[in-house]
């Protein structure tokens, strides 16, 4: 084993620490302190770069024990979730990188393979560690070098039910595996749902959890006729006092709950376990989420997520939102208020995500009619669907990607179903800091080839009021409206809602030659791009395409036989809106010698490894590119002089 030099208790610990198995060999104390460096570093760290501070100071104390007992990399430690891996980032050897959190060619904001041989699986996307977990057990027992796993999930996480299926599978296996239980009463939000008040009440019973641990701990050291004896006779107590809990029920080994922030007592109770522990075992340990910095742990959200900020005030650096325009997500929540003040059958649903999706705002108004089911997208859908079923009208509130989990539930049981579900689809197209995994690229394409589904994106937040009314109105099957993360257009939010006319696109601008049809807030750049090309004697017509499904075909056939080019520009990736249209003026036998036709999505590049520099500019969905693939299709000169005036830049 390869030598790690010993610390000095003199110099900061932190300082020292350039691989986590110096851990190993430090004194309790020493541990307690670099919690402390540990905690100070990434508060500093993070008020300078923003991210997911809360959550990682839940875990400094479990992530300097978990470091402490177990030897990763080979024994994997794979958190769930991934967002509160920050302290875990700086003890595996990116605390120099730090600086470059959630930045372009930076570090990810969550776990990812790719960035260190410490991060055995990605995340970002809940709830999916203990079933990876469960396959690096697996494939241990089968011979692959892997020594123990470990795997960190919050009872936020733990309201999927993706986690039951694993944990249900991993207690009929009965494979070595550790579970711990990251218990702080808090998702984004409080945590919601009866699994999280088992976990609570778990904590009120702490005498008879002693007992057990205590049994448990003494069984160990038994040898085995007489361990297997007690543990018979402890299975036999449990029952009697009618205790025990769902992870003893599903053949785990359940140990806490415990104090997730007294790291001599982590320490001694994992290596007791890393020792003699068998088959699965669970460990609960209840944390504060925001531990250790007070504007943390007195916000309302614990720092979940936050900009840069003071470091001794805790206030942001950035002015509040209310200086800018509106968000999408605040216009979309208040539409929905006023859509259900004259319609009792409107309901809210958001799947863990009530502030993010507006529906935190729709509940204060309408604390009946709203559902938080925790992350549950799969549930949340068919829920949803169960509404429509029962005569409702319910809104589904669910970020593009996060939605991506539920698939299924929207094939099987809302389009084949033909059920008047509207979905509120936030975060569709790049969403910067949060990288890849959070992009909403697909929507567009995974939606708009269902049966029976209508499919809108509007050019801006007019455009949203007017589509959450027109949603609210259809009961003619599923409805799907997406709209970008962050703030609208500034422009001004219209007093009378319009019913669209479904599969109705419109004509923004009137041109000739070439034709830029776009779908949802990309219009703005088109115009921008037409105004670039005028100077160049190009006057562009521009259509805002309102759907991607059903897709104005009359529109889409007279702009291709008016105009010698055809632009089609969505914030979604191929085989989405424009897909659709270059599929339908195939079938219409409008793909000709005289036309040209483009269409402009986020390209998979863009996708993989998007990052807020990687927005539209990067992703060649700005005025800029739009303009250059208009000159490049026409053949115009791109000499400097057309460059410099279109500042096209690529
Ligand atoms: C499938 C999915 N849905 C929603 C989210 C958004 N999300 C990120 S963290 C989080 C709360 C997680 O709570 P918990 O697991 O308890 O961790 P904590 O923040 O409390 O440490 C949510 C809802 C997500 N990442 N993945
Ligand atoms: C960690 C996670 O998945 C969420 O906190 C997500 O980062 C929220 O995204 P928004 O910031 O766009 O609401
Ligand atoms: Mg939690």
């Amino acid at each position: 084993m390869q030598m790690t030099k010993p610390v000095q208790s003199s110099t900061p610990l932190l300082d020292q620490v350039d691989d986590p198995k110096q851990l190993r060999r430090m004194s309790d104390a020493q541990l307690c302190q670099l919690s402390k460096e540990l905690r100070a570093d990434t508060i500093s760290s993070v008020s300078r770069t923003g991210g997911h501070l809360g959550s990682t100071l839940g875990v400094i104390e479990l992530t300097v024990a978990i470091h402490a007992v177990f030897d990763t990399p080979r024994d994997k430690l794979i958190w769930d979730v991934g967002h509160q891996a920050y302290a875990h980032k700086i003890l595996t050897g990116r605390r120099a990188r730090m600086a470059t959190l959630r930045k372009e060619d930076g570090l990810s904001g969550f776990t990812k393979r790719s960035e260190s041989e410490y991060d055995p699986f990605g995340a970002a996307h809940s709830s999916t560690s203990i079933s990876a977990g469960l396959g690096f057990a697996v494939a241990r027992d089968m011979g692959a070098d892997i020594g123990d796993v470990v795997c960190v999930i919050g009872d936020g996480a733990m309201s999927a039910g993706m986690a039951y299926e694993a944990i249900n599978n991993a207690g009929a296996l009965g494979k070595r595996l550790f579970v711990v239980l990251n218990d702080n009463e808090m998702s984004i939000s409080p945590s919601v749902g009866a699994a999280s008040s088992h976990f609570a009440n778990l904590c009120r019973t702490l005498p008879v959890v002693e007992i057990d641990r205590f049994l448990k701990r003494g069984a160990k050291l038994l040898p085995d006729p007489l361990r297997i004896g007690m543990e018979r006779t402890q299975r036999a107590m449990k029952e009697l006092a009618g205790s025990g809990n769902i992870f003893d029920h599903l053949g785990f080994q359940y140990y806490g709950p415990v104090d997730g922030h007294d790291v001599p007592d982590l320490v001694a109770l994992l290596r007791a376990l890393k020792t003699h522990g068998e088959g699965p075992i669970l460990i609960h340990a209840v944390t504060r989420k925001g531990a250790g910095y007070d504007p943390a742990e007195q916000s309302n959200d614990k720092f979940h997520g936050v900009g840069t900020f003071n470091l001794v005030t805790g206030a942001p650096d950035k002015p509040s939102a209310k200086a800018s325009p509106p968000s999408y997500t605040k216009v979309f929540g208040d539409s929905l208020i006023k859509e259900a003040a004259q319609d009792p059958s409107v309901v809210g649903i958001t799947a863990a995500m009530a502030s993010g999706t507006g529906i935190a705002a729709f509940a204060k108004a309408f604390p009946d009619r709203a559902y938080d089911v925790g992350i549950a997208e799969q549930h949340a859908v068919t829920f949803a669907a169960g509404l429509a079923a029962g005569g409702m009208r319910p809104f589904c509130a669910i970020y593009s990607t996060f939605l991506q989990r539920a698939y299924d539930q929207i094939v099987h049981d809302v389009a084949l179903q033909d059920l008047p579900v509207r979905f509120a689809i936030d975060r569709a197209g790049l969403v910067g800091a949060d990288g890849p995994t959070h992009a909403g690229a697909y929507d567009l394409a995974y939606l708009s080839n269902l049966p029976r589904f209508t499919v809108m994106a509007p050019a801006d937040e007019a455009e949203l009021v007017h589509m959450v009314a027109t949603a609210r109105a259809y009961d003619h099957g599923p409805i799907a409206f997406r709209y970008p993360r962050g703030a609208g257009t500034g422009v001004e939010l219209p007093e009378k809602t319009v019913e669209l006319d479904i599969g109705k696109g419109r004509i923004v601008r009137d041109g000739r030659t070439v034709a830029l049809l776009t779908l949802g807030p990309r219009l703005s750049e088109a115009l921008a791009a037409a105004d670039m090309l005028n100077a160049r004697g190009i006057f562009p017509t521009i259509a805002d395409a309102r759907f991607a499904k059903p897709l104005d075909t009359e529109l889409v056939e007279r702009l291709a036989r008016s105009h010698d080019l055809l632009i089609c520009v969505e914030e979604g990736a191929v085989g989405g809106f424009g897909s659709h249209v270059l599929h339908h003026l195939a079938d219409a036998d409008l793909i000709n010698s005289g036309l040209q036709i483009r269409s402009l999505t986020l390209p998979d590049e863009n996708i993989a490894q998007a990052s807020p520099e990687a927005m539209y500019a990067k992703a060649r969905l700005d005025a800029n590119s739009i303009a250059k693939v208009v000159l490049r299709c026409l053949s115009i000169d791109q000499g400097e002089g057309v460059e410099k005036s279109l500042k096209v830049t690529f």
